[in-house]
């Protein structure tokens, strides 16, 4: 690998669901395809002065205040970039291309249809995913299957990983369509957990599927312009999720959780360590409630995913 080029990234939003994408020089590395402004750190630099330096040199604007989004290490061969990606949440100014670049706000769920470097595509998948992910748990009927699901989709869930692994095929498709359009109403996403998951997506409107880490490790070919999501839970099934091609990952446990009491939970420090060499979103998953979400994001990681958090007991 090369020496790393640290890069101060930003995502920069308009508070109306806009992000801000500028065109590449065509001469420049990766020239012609779109990217989110920043530059390279200089030496003696912390990543928020650089990306407040470069949003200025390029764009005319001061960067107010910025959030974490995710960290992405990618070898063009050439070169080894580190990007370093910041929401730019509030900012004074108003940008302009100074350095003659072509200036586009995007609303964020059009950022797949734009052509980027190759190391954006995990930019652009922690930039259109959610923060919180829930999946289901243990219920008494399909009437509180639903009323559980809509609980937890009023308390701001986005992403549902239908998890039912004790009903059969059939019960499993009516659990999915019903699942399917109380997502609808919510402006959420499902992604179906079972092992022929991909089956039902012929009758049912879900938007991915989620593997399991035993189907993970089997490598499979995976679907195109679906969301696919993968369970973790060390570095090596993180690589393998990313080198796949799947759109986030879970990494767990990371704290004690009733649901696998056998497991030894991953703690803090190593789930930091890991969220950050992964080169896809990582939800935190593992005895998590909604007191962990802002430090989660804080330290880089996607969000929180569980099942008690929302589902109740
Ligand atoms: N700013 C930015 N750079 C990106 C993105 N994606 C990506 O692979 N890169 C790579 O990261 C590196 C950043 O270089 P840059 O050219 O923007 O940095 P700079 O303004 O400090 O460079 P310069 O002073 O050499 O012109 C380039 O190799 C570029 O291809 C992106 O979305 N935004």
């Amino acid at each position: 690998m090369h020496k790393l080029i640290h890069v101060a990234v930003g995502a920069i939003t308009d508070g109306s669901g806009n992000i801000l994408l500028a065109k590449r020089p065509g001469h420049a590395h990766q020239g012609g395809l779109w990217e989110f402004p920043g530059g390279k750190v200089e030496p003696n630099e912390t990543l928020l002065q650089a990306l407040d330096r470069e949003l200025f040199e390029e764009l005319d604007i001061r960067v107010v205040s910025a959030e974490p989004v995710i960290e992405i290490i990618h070898d063009y061969g050439d070169k080894t970039v580190w990007l370093d990606v910041h929401w730019v949440t509030a900012f004074t100014g108003t940008p302009r291309g100074k350095e003659g670049q072509p200036l586009r706000w995007v609303p964020v769920n059009e950022l797949p249809q734009y052509e980027f470097p190759a190391a954006n595509y995990p930019i652009v998948n922690a930039l259109t995913l959610p923060d919180k992910l829930l999946i289901t748990g243990a219920f008494n009927s399909v009437d509180d299957f639903t009323g559980r699901l809509e609980a937890a989709l009023q308390q701001g869930v986005k992403l549902v990983q239908l998890r039912a692994h004790e009903v059969n095929d059939t019960d499993y498709e009516q659990l999915a369509g019903l699942a399917s359009e109380r997502c609808n109403l919510y402006g959420a996403r499902l992604v179906l957990n079972r092992h022929n998951a991909a089956d039902f997506l012929n009758s049912i409107p879900a938007q991915g599927i989620h593997l399991s880490s035993a189907a993970l490790e089997k490598a499979p070919v995976l679907p195109a312009d679906i969301i696919v999501g993968a369970s973790c839970h060390n570095q090596s099934q993180l690589q393998q999720a990313a080198k796949l091609g799947a759109h986030y990952a879970t990494l767990s446990p990371v704290l004690p959780t009733k649901s696998h009491p056998d497991a030894t939970p991953l703690r803090w420090n190593n789930f930091v360590h890991l969220a950050k060499k992964a080169t896809l979103p990582v939800y935190a998953l593992g005895g998590m409630n909604e007191e962990h979400l802002p430090p989660v994001k804080q330290k880089g990681g996607q969000g929180i995913a569980g099942i008690s958090c929302w589902w109740g007991n």
